[in-house]
């Protein structure tokens, strides 16, 4: 539904975005994610006909988003970071202006703009003037301005920015729920955004696309990423000896002495992290081989990495080049 290819964008002589390459299929939610500065807003202007790449083609249903620039429009809704509402119109009003300029007839408007208000959750406010809206109603209209003309392809930027959590959980619902009929990108942020909405994710970090793929299999290929967690008394060389035999383990190494109530664990006992090769589920051979030598086990748990680790090791040069920019940064988000 919708294909990337190549773009590229310079500012001047400033490159925003490099051979930026990506598809995304029918009904999919992909969530393009990126720190500040990583050229989302650029991509996603471009994507929906509101600004010319330097290099490369976008295609949306088929129709290139330069050559077929009003097509193209009429087959995409678009959130940007700003949503451009007009504050002294009700919601109504405003939803069947839009649907007129979006090119739906006259006869199907009504229809459109109800549906666009339930979708939304909307029915209730929809003679309110919009000025008189919270940020989140405001949001939710910013949405059902994309939505209200049915459009195949949404491509919301930076959807949830400002609103609070409640907010927040309520528009991701409504994001989710509009997948499968409609096909999503989503430029984010934050991390748990993608997490809990997307199926698939493009991570992008300064100006180019770093990896492409599921939140599980990203999860799943980092390196030194998913394992166990060992409590076990004993000789602990000698434990790492034989974990580190065994042909799904990558690694064994030892990790602070904390017992899960947070107080230092008796003598003789140790806490080990084994890191197991992608896709591996080594777990009861390693409980065997530990019982097997006479080794206590108090305690065995999995570990997986997180989106975050991914994201971590992919942009950790940019994350060092901006550490004395952090202090606003929230949890989950990077
Ligand atoms: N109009 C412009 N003129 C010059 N440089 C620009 C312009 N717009 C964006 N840039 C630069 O292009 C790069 C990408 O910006 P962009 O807004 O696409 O990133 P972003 O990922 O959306 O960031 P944010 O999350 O902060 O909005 C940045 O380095 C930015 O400073």
């Amino acid at each position: 539904m919708i294909e990337v290819e190549h773009l590229s964008k310079i500012y001047g002589s400033t490159p925003a975005i490099t051979d930026v390459t990506f598809n995304v299929e029918e009904g999919e939610i992909l969530g393009f994610l990126g720190p500040n500065g990583a050229g989302k807003t650029t991509t996603m202007r471009i994507l929906s006909g509101y600004l010319p790449a330097t290099n490369g083609t976008a295609k949306i249903a088929g129709f290139d988003v330069h050559e077929n620039s009003l097509s193209v429009r009429q087959k995409i809704g678009y959130l940007p970071e700003n949503p451009p509402l007009y504050p002294e119109m009700t919601v109504e009003g405003f939803l069947f202006f839009v649907a007129r300029i979006k090119g739906v007839p006259a006869g199907d408007r009504a229809e459109k703009v109800k549906i666009a208000l339930a979708k939304c959750n909307l029915s209730d406010r929809r003679h309110t003037i919009i000025r008189k809206l919270s940020k989140g109603y405001k949001q939710r209209v910013g949405i059902a301005q994309a939505i209200v003309h049915d459009p195949p392809a949404i491509i919301l930027d930076e959807p949830t920015v400002g609103l609070d959590p409640r907010q927040i959980i309520d528009v991701r619902n409504l994001i989710k729920s509009l997948a499968g009929s409609h096909t999503i990108i989503l430029s984010t942020h934050i991390l748990p955004e993608v997490s809990m909405t997307c199926n698939r994710v493009a991570i992008i970090n300064k100006g180019k696309v770093v990896a492409t793929n599921t939140p599980e299999n990203l999860m799943s290929q980092l390196t030194g990423g998913s394992g166990y967690e060992l409590e076990i008394g004993g000789e602990t060389n000698l434990a790492k000896q034989i974990l580190q035999q065994l042909a799904d383990v990558s690694l064994v190494e030892s990790i602070p002495t904390v017992a899960a109530n947070g107080m230092p664990l008796p003598e003789n006992r140790a806490c080990l992290r084994v890191v197991t090769q992608p896709g591996s589920e080594p777990g009861s051979n390693i409980a065997a081989i530990l019982l097997q030598a006479d080794f206590q086990l108090y305690e065995m748990r999995r570990v997986s990495a997180t989106l975050e680790d991914v994201f971590l090791q992919l942009t950790t040069e940019e994350k060092k080049l901006e550490s004395t920019d952090t202090a606003e940064t929230t949890e989950g988000e990077v």
